[in-house]
């Protein structure tokens, strides 16, 4: 979003034709203030940029595809729907609304994730796992969002790059489910799948696919975007606001306390720019850009949102700026790669260690022929051990063949567990898994571009540890999620500041190889 230099595309609707039947932790290192950091982090925020396209309009592999060709494929983990005329007219409807987000604002991220790639930006994802009809509130996106704009201070200031925020909302409604059923008591129920599918609750109806959800879905993501866009515009994103930020509930825990002294840094910082004549009344100092995303899974919702950008041609799913394909769905041969490598929004692949080195090169040429900057996404998550055993081979398959990715870990999809009942995660193997992703990125001299995770702005108890001293016994205190557990606003923190302290270590080496490197040319030129 960050509406400022927006290019929006008027957008063709796609010709869709029927559907088929078818305790406490030890601190991260001190943060050294970097006024000047904190305001070059935002100066390629103030263009558009060159807009990058994913691929040329003539590209090879889009001769044989189109929003439907998905169809002829198997589309693992989508819904038996009952009634498919019902679904046939959701779908038209659907197909008939406006798109959620524009063509430009994608190419926008494209370019923004392109530098990520390098070391010039860092990626944070965040979000609910599931988005709810239930609890959907202006104050739970508002906390979520401003979790996150605290985060990226941090992030900024602390490691010295540009933050590119990226939320798992406005659509991040459907789920992977690893067996089709569950068990209560005797009583077998079809898995819940989200709230775009069927219902939570453990009755039988609940749990019917039911097709007008997709229009839900897409209501509320629409209400979402809509008061995300003000968020991110309106002035509540304003760096004069940043003491502002703290949730009430944070300010006097660890990470409350740590971040108002970050951000009465900040706040100093802005003073002193300003005293030195700087004005401070720009777009990149009042705004924010704040991007949208969720899984492509549930292929009927979103080939009804993808519509032809009439400039360049290219086909986008205007359902949110930027779509990953999960874990269970990336088969070489099944309906999400073919949908998505033919859409021109940037996107993502979720990674486990189940990858082989060959296969992810196979997988990132299919969804990304061109090679192009900022396309592709290759999201890790494999619990923290793993990483180090199976991330070099990956990493090293993917340089040795010349292919550009950014490369995001997901510290939560890889350290699931089960305790007393629930489903949960402990901090300390999430902040384990991120020191490994850093490590072995710098081990192999590659480039740790962003950090992917589930989290909400709520006081909830659903992951154990961290900071928040949050006990095997207090799971059931605020356990709100309907699917997986999500770090609390402290907890997330917390984890930014760690983030923040593995940029700046980054930001050193990089500064120290270049000024060797600055120093070898001279001593060779004399
Ligand atoms: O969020 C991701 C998946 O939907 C989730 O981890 C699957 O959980 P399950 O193994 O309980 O089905
Ligand atoms: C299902 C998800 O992830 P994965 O595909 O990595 O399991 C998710 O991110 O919600």
């Amino acid at each position: 979003m960050g509406l400022a230099g927006l290019d929006a595309r008027i957008l063709k609707h796609s010709p869709l034709s029927g559907i088929s039947s078818a305790s406490r932790r030890p601190r991260a290192a001190r943060l050294t203030p970097v006024p000047r950091a904190l305001l070059r982090s935002n100066v390629y925020y103030s263009t558009a940029g060159p807009s990058t396209l994913p691929f040329g309009k003539d590209a090879q592999h889009l001769q044989e595809w189109g929003p439907t060709s998905w169809r002829n494929l198997e589309a693992r983990q989508q819904p038996k729907y009952p009634d498919h005329q019902a679904l046939q007219r959701v779908v038209e409807k659907l197909a008939a609304k406006p798109p959620l987000v524009f063509a430009g604002e994608c190419r926008k991220l494209q370019a923004r994730l392109a530098k990520a790639a390098t070391g010039e930006a860092f990626i944070l994802q965040g979000g609910d796992c599931a988005e709810s009809f239930t609890q959907f509130s202006a104050d739970r996106i508002r906390d979520a969002f401003r979790v996150l704009l605290q985060m990226s201070v941090v992030m900024m200031f602390g490691g010295g790059v540009p933050v590119v925020k990226i939320g798992r909302m406005a659509g991040q409604f459907a789920k992977p489910r690893t067996a089709n059923t569950e068990t209560i008591d005797d009583v077998e129920l079809p898995a819940y799948r989200g709230d775009i599918i069927n219902g939570a609750e453990f009755v039988e109806d609940a749990r019917v696919p039911d097709p007008e959800r997709l229009v839900e879905a897409y209501n509320q993501s629409a209400s979402t975007l809509n008061l995300l866009r003000a968020f991110a515009d309106g002035g509540y994103a304003d760096l004069k606001r940043v003491t502002e930020w703290n949730l009430d509930f944070m300010s006097k825990s660890d990470e409350g306390i740590q971040y108002m002294e970050l951000a009465k840094r900040v706040d100093e910082a802005i003073q002193f720019m300003e005293a030195c004549g700087m004005d401070y009344d720009t777009p990149i100092m009042t705004t924010t850009e704040f991007f949208v995303s969720h899984e492509c899974l549930l292929m009927h919702y979103e080939e009804a949102l993808t519509r032809q950008d009439s400039t360049t041609g290219l086909w986008y799913d205007c359902s949110g700026h930027f779509l990953w394909c999960g874990e269970r769905t990336r088969q070489m041969d099944g309906a999400h790669l073919e949908f998505m490598r033919g859409i021109g929004n940037p996107i993502g692949v979720k990674v486990s260690d189940k990858m082989e080195p060959s296969e992810l090169v196979s997988l990132i040429q299919a969804f990304n022929p061109e090679n192009t900057p900022g396309r592709l996404a290759v999201i890790v998550r494999m619990g923290a051990a793993k990483v180090r055993k199976h991330l070099p081979a990956l990493l090293q398959a993917v340089q040795a063949s010349g292919q550009i990715v950014t490369w995001v870990c997901d510290p939560m999809h890889g350290n699931t567990e089960s305790c007393n009942g629930y489903k949960t995660r402990r901090y300390e193997n999430i902040r384990a898994e991120v020191e490994a992703f850093f490590d072995v990125h710098e081990e192999q001299g590659t480039v740790p571009g962003g950090i992917h995770l589930e989290m909400t702005g709520d006081n909830v108890t659903e992951c154990i540890g961290g900071g928040a001293s949050i006990e095997e016994t207090d799971l059931s205190s605020r356990y709100h999620t309907h699917c997986d557990p999500r770090l609390n606003a402290e907890q997330a923190l917390e984890l930014s500041f760690y983030v923040a302290s593995r940029l700046r270590q980054r930001k050193d080496r990089m500064a120290e190889a270049a000024r060797k490197g600055k120093l070898q040319k001279l001593q060779l030129a004399h």
